[in-house]
């Protein structure tokens, strides 16, 4: 059997829960010229991964992560979803397997007159084949998932950022989705929200497996959650590593300071740690205990 290791977490052969073949999308701007907002661009995503998409402003990111769910269609190229083209899909077969990739976005996108609950529920109720019961039971365990079960009566209106972006958490993973497609979750958010959030989309991941791809332009998010990460470049990709790789000799100045961030926060945890035991050992002299 061949085993995962942290540094190469994808058993060779293991089969991506994405695929990305030359996908290609131009748009047509106001003065009728094209312009290519993600060029001929390959990418495999595993299962189970925590993916990240950074680059500049207008690099491509959040078109390539709406390629993913064809909520932009390629102009060429296959967007593969657990084996499934979904270019070649009909309408009705697009719908189920949108299904399989739930997404959250930076404003949340609530619905304002529905209470959390019916938010959770609104995607169960439009696709049907759901008892009433079952879908109350799947809100409840969803919003617990994030914790927010308290809120459940409430209106987005009562809620603070953060909590609304739980809420579209909740909402996205109700239909059990496979991938969890988050376009700048937490660009709306301070710093210790976004440090909140991160942690549940952590905890999520961990507890049920769910894929995450995640377009920031944030590096610490990056670096607090992704175990791989891609950066883009007028459309192209043009780096691609392992968040907790050593140091390595990158292409990118966005490669460069992820890399610084990992290293400052590996210092920093080691000098926490020698704190820790300069303090202990103070004590235990203090106290007159033999320190061995
Ligand atoms: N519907 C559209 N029509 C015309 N141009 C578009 C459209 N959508 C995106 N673009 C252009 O494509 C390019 C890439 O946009 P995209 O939003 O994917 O970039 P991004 O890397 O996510 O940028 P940002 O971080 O600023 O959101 C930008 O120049 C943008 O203006």
């Amino acid at each position: 059997m061949t085993v995962a290791s942290p540094l190469h977490p994808h058993p060779p052969g293991a089969v991506p829960v994405i695929r990305l073949e030359s996908v290609q999308k131009s748009f047509t701007l106001p003065n009728g010229e094209r312009f290519d907002a993600v060029r001929a661009l390959s990418l495999d995503i595993h299962a189970g991964d925590i993916f990240g998409l950074i680059g500049k402003s207008g690099a491509g990111k959040s078109t390539l992560l709406r390629l993913i769910n064809l909520l932009e269609r390629p102009d060429a190229g296959r967007v593969v979803v657990g084996g499934r083209d979904l270019t070649t899909l009909s309408r009705a077969e697009l719908r189920g397997t949108r299904q399989s990739l739930g997404m959250i976005f930076q404003q949340f996108n609530l619905i304002q007159n529905a209470t959390v609950a019916d938010n959770v529920a609104f995607p169960l109720k439009i696709h049907g084949h759901h008892s009433r019961a079952e879908t109350k039971a799947r809100v409840r365990e969803c919003l617990e998932l994030v914790g927010l079960e308290s809120k459940i009566d409430s209106y987005p209106a009562q809620l603070s950022g953060g909590q609304k972006q739980r809420v579209a958490i909740a909402r996205a993973l109700a239909p059990r989705p496979q991938v969890l497609l988050c376009d700048e979750p937490t660009s709306a958010l301070d710093s210790e929200t976004t440090q909140e959030l991160l942690a549940t989309l952590r905890d999520i991941n961990q507890q049920i497996g769910v894929t995450i791809v995640i377009v920031t332009h944030e590096l610490p998010v990056v670096e607090l959650l992704c175990r791989q990460v891609a950066i883009l470049e007028q459309g192209e990709l043009v780096e691609q590593f392992a968040v907790d790789a050593p140091p390595a000799q990158r292409l990118t100045a966005l490669g460069r300071e992820i890399d610084a961030l990992v290293r400052r926060r590996a210092r920093d945890a080691q000098e926490a740690l020698a704190a820790t035991g300069h303090a202990t050992r103070a004590n235990a002299v203090e106290q007159g205990v033999a320190y061995a």
